[in-house]
């Protein structure tokens, strides 16, 4: 059985409650879940398969949440291809209001890939302007993510 580690990116906590919307679809589908909610480097064995689903919001301008700051940092470091192991699903949550858009989410994506880690399905956004309740959109999307998942398990 595969695990989905659960990484959340927030300052207020809106995105805390988008990571938890997701577990029961994951779980429903055979998969175990741990989520956490100030990644450390030091909890992932980068040398085996990663399944990672990030969950991330954006604040400043266009800057990490503050539990994601120094993981973002962390990540940089590494080598190239170090992260060739992950793949991941990556939901954004931001505000249209700002030029700086889920740039979080947007950035990560490309630390992410310049390490060598391979998305599944497209970067999700949810814009709070929009969706009040940034959890009600991700549960309309995270079934089609799954779905991606399964598709590349099994
Ligand atoms: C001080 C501040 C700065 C923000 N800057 C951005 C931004 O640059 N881009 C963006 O898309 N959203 C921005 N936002 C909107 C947040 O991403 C949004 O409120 C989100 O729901 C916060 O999620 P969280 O509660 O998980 O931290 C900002 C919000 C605050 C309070």
């Amino acid at each position: 059985m595969s695990n989905i580690e659960i990484l959340v990116g927030s300052t207020l906590g809106a995105t805390e409650y988008v990571a938890e919307a997701t577990q029961p679809f994951i779980e429903e589908a055979g998969f175990t879940t741990q989520i956490h909610f100030t990644p450390n480097i030091g909890e992932f064995d980068l040398a085996s398969e990663q399944l990672w689903l990030i969950c991330i919001s954006t604040h400043g301008a266009g800057d990490y949440p503050d539990n994601f700051r120094a993981f973002a940092e962390q990540l940089s470091k590494l080598d190239v291809q170090q992260l060739s192991n992950l793949r991941f699903g990556l939901v954004g949550v931001g505000d249209s209001n700002y030029d700086t858009f889920c740039h979080a989410a947007k950035n990560l994506d490309l630390l992410l890939t310049k390490k060598g880690a391979l998305r599944i399905g497209e970067l999700f956004t949810i814009d709070v302007v929009e969706s009040p309740i940034p959890e009600d959109e991700v549960i309309e999307w995270i079934p089609s993510w799954v779905k991606d998942l399964n598709n590349l398990v099994n």
